[in-house]
């Protein structure tokens, strides 16, 4: 398995019981799995632990075959080769698509960097409109953009927020059926949570529900 989250446990240090108890999770590669539930059940600390923003105060996360953490070793956010895609998509908005996507990238030189972002924008489906700023795109179009930036230093493992919380309801449905084409295109591994029902069925291989940090239920789409 590509992704192997083993029996991890959290607890904020403002509370009293755990919000994340014995979570186990393994994900294949290339595969998009969401992780399902309603607010408060875990989800974003979920997402927090595997980004390396907080700390399992038991558990392992292993990603292609790397530790990320244990009870020994904490691989710090940087160091973790994960793309995240926020649910504001945070894209810079003093910068144009093109130095949007480019950010992500600090290896090689300008015509690799180059060639990279028009790659991108192929798979993106936004050629011609390198020279935009965000706030000239629509919410479809920035959140592809995002996840052009995210996918740019080619990450091990993509993280998707909510991924759909910003858009039109309306817009949706065309929506993810392109972002599922998307990261199978890309064949990149790919994790992503959410409270939506529909949006999990629509866009992942297999879904997991949870409830109070704990998992409930796996089944194939
Ligand atoms: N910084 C924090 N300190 C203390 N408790 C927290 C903190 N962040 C989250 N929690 C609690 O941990 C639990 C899980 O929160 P989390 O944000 O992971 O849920 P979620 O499923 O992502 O919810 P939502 O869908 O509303 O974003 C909740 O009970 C929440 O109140």
């Amino acid at each position: 398995m590509y992704v192997n989250i083993k029996q991890l446990h959290f607890k904020y240090s403002n509370t009293k019981q755990e919000t994340i108890t014995d979570f186990n999770l393994t994900v294949n590669k290339g595969e998009i799995i969401s992780i399902l539930g309603r607010s408060g059940s875990g989800k974003s600390t979920i997402l927090r632990l595997l980004t390396g923003l907080e700390s399992p105060s038991k558990g392992q996360i292993y990603i292609n075959g790397q530790i990320m953490v244990n009870d020994q070793i904490f691989i710090k956010p940087e160091d973790r080769g994960i793309g995240m895609v926020f649910q504001d998509y945070a894209l810079f908005p003093h910068m144009t698509v093109e130095k949007n996507i480019m950010f992500g990238l600090n290896k090689g030189n300008r015509k690799s960097k180059k060639d990279r972002v028009n790659d991108l924008l192929e798979l993106i489906n936004l050629v011609g409109y390198e020279k935009r700023y965000p706030h000239e795109l629509s919410g479809g179009q920035q959140q592809r953009v995002a996840l052009a930036r995210a996918l740019a230093p080619l990450p091990s493992l993509i993280l998707l927020d909510e991924p759909f919380s910003n858009l039109d309801a309306e817009l949706q449905e065309s929506i993810r059926t392109e972002l599922k084409d998307i990261l199978k295109k890309a064949s990149t591994t790919t994790l992503l949570v959410t409270h939506d029902v529909a949006v999990a069925k629509a866009l992942s291989d297999r879904i997991v529900t949870l409830d109070k940090g704990n998992i409930m239920n796996v089944y194939d789409v």
